[in-house]
């Protein structure tokens, strides 16, 4: 798919003032940002879910336009057909694993229709979380509770999905095996996918694309080499050198 990015965002708050400049224009499946604590990624990833208005500039993916200034054209979040998985999940802690992953299903007062129950069912079986279905999220691991905020992110087949820092909320060794499961997982849906990142590992293991962000700007686009041996190559010598 063709990722074009092209937007301005400035913002201030008492102590200061930042400035957004995201420029990408790319094809890839699954793009990495990544940079530094601060530098503008998460910023990124709400204007794609279009939670983030920008000042100005155009956002579009594949053929469809998400957003364009010169035209007024603002497409709101409900209508963007996008999955969102957040830093620290975002669960809901009073409903059980199958509530919160047919949350994005549900329209309010009514019950999910036949085929709406069904799709939640197969996305429970498909993150080998059916057995978990009764269970609130305090009774359940980090690593289940990850993959109960991607089911609850893919139930209604989102056309792309954003995560935001998916495995931080994880201690080192189930991270590793966690990041391994999620990219089965990515590589079985078959969903464009934007991840944000400053882990090395989750870009090899998880982007055909990475993007380096720093204060603010797009220093670099390139291939993130996840094919193996290569190493993380020179987008991270680009980055360490800045
Ligand atoms: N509403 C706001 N007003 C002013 N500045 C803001 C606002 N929201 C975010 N910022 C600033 O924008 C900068 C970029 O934030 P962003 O969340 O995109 O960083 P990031 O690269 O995702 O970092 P992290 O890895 O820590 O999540 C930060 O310096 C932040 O303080």
């Amino acid at each position: 798919m063709l990722f074009h990015i092209d937007i301005e965002k400035r913002l201030s708050n008492q102590s200061r003032q930042f400035t957004l400049q995201s420029r990408i224009t790319t094809h890839g499946e699954r793009l990495a940002l990544f940079g530094p604590s601060g530098s503008g990624k998460s910023l990124t990833l709400l204007a794609l879910a279009g939670l983030l208005r920008p000042d100005r500039g155009r956002i579009a993916m594949g053929e469809r336009v998400l957003f364009d200034s010169e035209q007024g054209l603002f497409v709101p979040p409900s209508q963007r057909r996008v999955g969102f998985v957040f830093q620290d999940y975002a669960l809901f802690p009073h409903l059980t694993v199958r509530q919160n992953a047919a949350f994005g299903l549900r329209r309010l007062f009514r019950r999910l229709t036949a085929a709406q129950s069904k799709r939640v069912d197969d996305v429970l079986e498909l993150f080998g979380l059916a057995e978990l279905a009764g269970c609130l999220p305090g009774e359940i691991s980090g690593g289940q509770r990850q993959r109960v905020a991607l089911a609850r992110a893919v139930a209604p087949s989102p056309e792309l999905l954003l995560l935001d820092e998916p495995f931080s909320a994880l201690d080192q060794p189930l991270r590793v095996r966690v990041r391994r499961e999620t990219r089965r997982l990515l590589d079985m849906l078959n969903i464009p996918a934007v991840l944000v990142t400053h882990d090395p590992e989750d870009v090899q293991a998880l982007a055909d694309i990475v993007v380096v962000y720093r204060e603010g700007r797009v220093v670099r686009v390139a291939e993130a080499e996840n094919s193996g041996a290569s190493g993380p190559g020179v987008w991270l010598d680009s980055f360490e050198a800045i």
